[in-house]
């Protein structure tokens, strides 16, 4: 029996987008407490948001190299179901994140080329879920801010085809409701990720490309399953 399909929708920031989420069958909310970030959200509003979505989908809080009183502050706040970790955690820290908070960890690991499979065992060995992402791109010449992910940048998904991490993964990056159907074909991928695929610009998210997304993702998973695709 395969695993069913997992689609999380990433940057939710107002009650009407989550909603728009939650209806259209999204198994994960991503809320994202980065300052820097358009998509940034404050303890406050991402407490709210939880308790909204509380029971209908789980709740994941992405943060980037948070430290313990952060940590702290937001589990209370937020109560979430998973900690997505998408900075340059180490192994070790993000072991140690799970066994303090005791709230399962998804940790990004960026992908441009083969050499950076080798990076997924230690994260493997510690973390619950993987999330494979692209890299994000180098900073501009003229130093604007360049964010450790939500850049709506792909990699190629055969990187990760043949990879049995040993762990759930989920795959992210530049997906969008056109290109979603193709990543989950090629990668046998049983969950996906998007966050600018599903906006007009940074941080506003579209009810309409967020329901595309979700039946995209689900109508391939479909073929898969009618296929008997391994
Ligand atoms: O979304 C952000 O602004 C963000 C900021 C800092 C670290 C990660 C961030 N987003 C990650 C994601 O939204 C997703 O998990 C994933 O990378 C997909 O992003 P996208 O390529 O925009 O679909």
């Amino acid at each position: 029996m395969k695993t069913p399909g997992l689609v999380k929708i990433c940057g939710l920031k107002t009650p009407s987008t989550l909603d728009a989420a939650l209806a259209a069958g999204a198994d994960m909310v991503g809320l994202v407490h980065f300052p820097r970030s358009p998509r940034h959200i404050d303890l406050a509003e991402a407490g709210l948001l939880a308790e909204r979505a509380r029971g209908r989908a789980s709740v994941v809080a992405l943060l980037v190299d948070p430290d313990d009183d952060l940590l702290d502050a937001l589990v209370a706040s937020v109560r979430p179901d998973l900690l997505q970790l998408h900075g340059k955690e180490t192994p070790e820290r993000v072991g140690a994140v799970k066994a303090r908070f005791g709230v399962p960890v998804m940790k990004a690991i960026g992908i441009a080329e083969e050499a950076d499979l080798a990076r997924v065992p230690p994260y493997a060995a510690v973390c619950d879920r993987l999330l494979f992402d692209a890299k994000p791109p180098k900073p501009a010449a003229d130093g604007a801010t360049v964010l450790p992910g939500g850049n709506g940048i792909a990699f190629d998904w055969r990187l990760v085809a043949a990879l049995d991490p040993g762990r759930p993964a989920m795959l992210s990056g530049g997906l969008t409701a056109e290109t979603v159907g193709t990543a989950i074909a090629l990668t046998g991928m049983r969950a996906v990720d998007v966050s600018s695929g599903v906006e007009t610009a940074p941080g506003l998210k579209d009810p309409i490309e967020i329901v595309a997304f979700v039946a995209a993702a689900r109508a391939a998973w479909r073929a898969q399953d009618e296929a008997g695709t391994p």
